[in-house]
Formats: C-alpha cells, sequence, structure tokens
C-alpha cells in the first residue's frame, strides 16, 4: 500500500515588534493567503481519501454479495477417484459421470484424498471437502434399539394410543389377521397436534411394546442444502430400516420436507420437492417391506401437501390434542409419580389450573416444582412449590422466552 504523501507544512507568522503598520499589514497578508493554500490543499486531500473510501465501501458490497451468493448457491456432491498432476478425478453423485476438473483456490491437492466426498459448483471445480459421510447420517437419525417408554407413560391420549396400537402395532403382531380379512394394513400413520403432545413417546411406546427398534429421522435434518443430499438420506434411512426389521421409523416434523408447493422457483425448495418424492416413492415401493411402519409427525396439518396423504402413503391420520382436565391429572400423576411430594398435595386443583398446558409443559412444571425444593435446601416437594413453578412458567410465558408450548397458537 503507497503511504499517503505528508501534509503540507503549517504557515508560521513572524511578526517582529519594529516593523510598520505597512509591514506588519503585507505579512499578515502573506499569511492568509498560504493558510488559505494550505486550506485548499487539505480539502483536495480530504476529498481523495472520500473517493477511496467510496470505493472501498463499494469493494466490500460487492465481495459480500458475492459471498452471499457463494453461501446459497446449490452444489453437486462427488467422490474423489484420483489426485494426479492434471487435476483431480471426480465421480459425480447420481449420474456417474467421471470428470477431470480443479480446486477452488481456498483448497491445496494435499488435503484431498481419493474417496473423500466433496462438493462441486456448476462448472465442476471443487469447493469444499465434506465430513464423513456417516456423520450426516448420524446426525439426522436416532436409532434406539429398544426404547424405554411404555404406554403407561404417556397420559390423557388414551383413545390415540388406542389408535396407534391398531395401526401400527396389530400389522406387525397379527399380520394373517389382515390377511384373512382381506385389508391392507395402514401404510403410515400421521400424528397432527400442538408441541409437546406426546407424538414422539407413541411413536417410541409402539417401538418398545412390539419389541422392534425405533429410528428417528427429523424433517429439517431432510432439508440439506446440497443437492441430492436429502433424497439420499431417505433412501439410507428405508435401507437401515430393512436391515433392523421390525423396526418403527418416526419421521418428525415431516412438513419440513412435505409442504404444499409453493411458487417460488429456488434450488433450495426443488431439494425439499426432491427429497419428499424419494420419500413418496420409498413407501409407494412398501407393501413386500414386512416389518417396517412408519409414523410420521407434525405440528403444521395445514401446510402438508396432500400428495402424502393419499392411500398407500399416510393413509391412517391420528390427532394428538392437548390434553383436558383429566388428562392433565393423569400426566401430573405420571410425572410425579418418582418425586417425593409431601402428602396433600391438591393436584386435582392443580390440574384445573394448567389451562390450556401440554403434556410437555405439564412435565416442565413437575421438573421445576422440584428445582424449587432444591433451591430450599429441601427433599420434599410442596403444594407452594408446585404453585411457584406455575408462577414461574407463567411468567416466563408472559415474557415470551418460555418453553411453554400450550399458550401459542398453532395451526394444525
Ligand atoms: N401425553 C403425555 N403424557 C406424559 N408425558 C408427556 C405427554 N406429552 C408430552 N409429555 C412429556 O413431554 C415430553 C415431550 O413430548 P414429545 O416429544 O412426545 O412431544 P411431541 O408431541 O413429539 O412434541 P414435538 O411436536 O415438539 O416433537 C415427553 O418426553 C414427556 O416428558
Amino acid at each position: 500500500m503507497s503511504r499517503s504523501p505528508s501534509l503540507p507544512e503549517r504557515p508560521h507568522l513572524d511578526l517582529d515588534p519594529d516593523m510598520s503598520e505597512a509591514e506588519r499589514l503585507s505579512a499578515l497578508r502573506q499569511h492568509f493567503e498560504r493558510m488559505v493554500e494550505v486550506n485548499r490543499e487539505l480539502d483536495e486531500r480530504l476529498q481523495a481519501v472520500d473517493e477511496k473510501r467510496a470505493e472501498l465501501v463499494d469493494e466490500v458490497e460487492q465481495i459480500k454479495a458475492r459471498n452471499d451468493a457463494l453461501k446459497t448457491a446449490s452444489y453437486y456432491i462427488a467422490t474423489v477417484e484420483e489426485v494426479t498432476d492434471d487435476g483431480v478425478v471426480i465421480k459425480q453423485h447420481g449420474n456417474n459421470q467421471e470428470v477431470l476438473t480443479d480446486l477452488a483456490p481456498n483448497l491445496t491437492y494435499e488435503d484431498l484424498e481419493p474417496g473423500d466426498r466433496v462438493a462441486i459448483n456448476d462448472s465442476f471445480a471443487i469447493q469444499t471437502i465434506l465430513d464423513d459421510e456417516t456423520d450426516a447420517r448420524a446426525q439426522a437419525m436416532e436409532v434406539v434399539d429398544s426404547p424405554t417408554v411404555c404406554y403407561d407413560d404417556i397420559g390423557g391420549i388414551d383413545e390415540q394410543v388406542r389408535e396407534v396400537r391398531e395401526a401400527v402395532e396389530q400389522p406387525l403382531e397379527n399380520p394373517e389377521m389382515f390377511e384373512k380379512v382381506g385389508i391392507d394394513p395402514p401404510s403410515g400413520v400421521l400424528l397432527y397436534g400442538p408441541p409437546g403432545t406426546g407424538k414422539t413417546m407413541l411413536a417410541k411406546a409402539v417401538a418398545n411394546e412390539t419389541n422392534a427398534s425405533f429410528i428417528k429421522m427429523a424433517g429439517s435434518e431432510l432439508v440439506q442444502k446440497f443437492i441430492g443430499e436429502g433424497a439420499r438420506l431417505v433412501r439410507d434411512l428405508f435401507k437401515l430400516a430393512a436391515e433392523r426389521e421390525p423396526v418403527i421409523i418416526f419421521i418428525d416434523e415431516i412438513d419440513a420436507v412435505a409442504s404444499k408447493r409453493t411458487d417460488s422457483k429456488t434450488s433450495g425448495d426443488a431439494e425439499v420437492q426432491r427429497t419428499m418424492m424419494q420419500l413418496l416413492s420409498e413407501m409407494d415401493g412398501f407393501d413386500d417391506r414386512g416389518e417396517i411402519r412408519i409414523i410420521a409427525a407434525t405440528n403444521r396439518f395445514d401446510m402438508l401437501d396432500e400428495a402424502i396423504l393419499r392411500p398407500g402413503r399416510f393413509d391412517r391420520l391420528i390427532e394428538v390434542p392437548k390434553p383436558d382436565v383429566e388428562g392433565r391429572r393423569r400426566i401430573l400423576d405420571i410425572h410425579t409419580r418418582d418425586m417425593n411430594v409431601a402428602d396433600g398435595v391438591d393436584f386435582d386443583a392443580l390440574a384445573e389450573e394448567l389451562d390450556d398446558y401440554s403434556g410437555a409443559d405439564v412435565a416442565s412444571l413437575a421438573t421445576e416444582a422440584g428445582m424449587f425444593a432444591i433451591r430450599d435446601e429441601r427433599t420434599e416437594v410442596t403444594e407452594a412449590d408446585f404453585h411457584a413453578a406455575h408462577e414461574k412458567l407463567e411468567e416466563v410465558e408472559e415474557s415470551g422466552t418460555g418453553p411453554i408450548s400450550g399458550f401459542t397458537d398453532y395451526q394444525y
């Protein structure tokens, strides 16, 4: 960078006491002219600096825009086959096309090894080296060999438990009944309702009671930023399920991949569509899959694309609402049964007060009451602790930061 020239010298005024009036006046005039000259020079300098600054701001804006474009651009996935002196040979996923390509400037050949998964742009240049593929799988899926939740742990939704058992447990345990009667068991069960009402618990409990493994995949994890990744994860999910039969696949937040089509045509939307199509095609080829049952859940039933609700797909819809007062009473029982609760706590009255609470809200209330006792260095939880917990949760809710899902208006 060039150094800026030094500032003009500050004019110096030398007035001799012996000077005549005329000499003094002339000296002052000269001084004034020099001052005006310096001022002009400084003005010019300032203007030049301003112009430079504007240029730099422009450049920063352009770089930011390029950076944003790079961040949002979709990449393709490929595997490195060979690193040669002439470039890198990669094989693109999906079409298996082999290409000799180069690296983005921030990467070096030493970073790459055959077998690495990489993201490439439209002109095949390698942009990023991706984490190990198993990481993406592990992040997206939770596999539980034998969940411990049982039907008894779920309160206030007995009717829903019965329906899920009928739709999921029966076909796993008595497939011949369906054959004899001559009907197909429901393909997929969709649980819908507000957050924290026990949908995940219900899916886990069925897996437990039928001695099935439980594989959970979050819809939001399926929305990947790389083209083809979501669809691949769906394929992986069903492949993994086939290795683990009997198994319950649970897809939470299904709305993330199965929302009504929007008009927008961004590459992200296209990727979500591809993921959903893969899911549908896996479900359509489901008949002979044996002991795999699939349950999905959503808080946004209104957003779902009808394509996923057609017969042979998620064709059994079960609404899981917030509990009524009796349900809340039962959930209070469940979540306090291992707690050291003082005699005489009026849970009936408490259940009345917890209007609009979800199961998850009731569970946090019980924990919070226990925390009040601990803060007070007591080992017994009293009625006052439950009321303090209730007040605290209400306050948190009012401040809008709270965990209480119960008071938010969810559309479903
Ligand atoms: N009906 C219920 N009976 C007992 N406990 C419940 C019930 N509903 C929720 N809970 C408690 O809340 C926790 C969260 O519930 P769960 O994850 O099953 O809700 P969900 O409906 O799947 O929520 P989300 O839609 O947010 O995923 C459970 O681990 C449990 O402690």
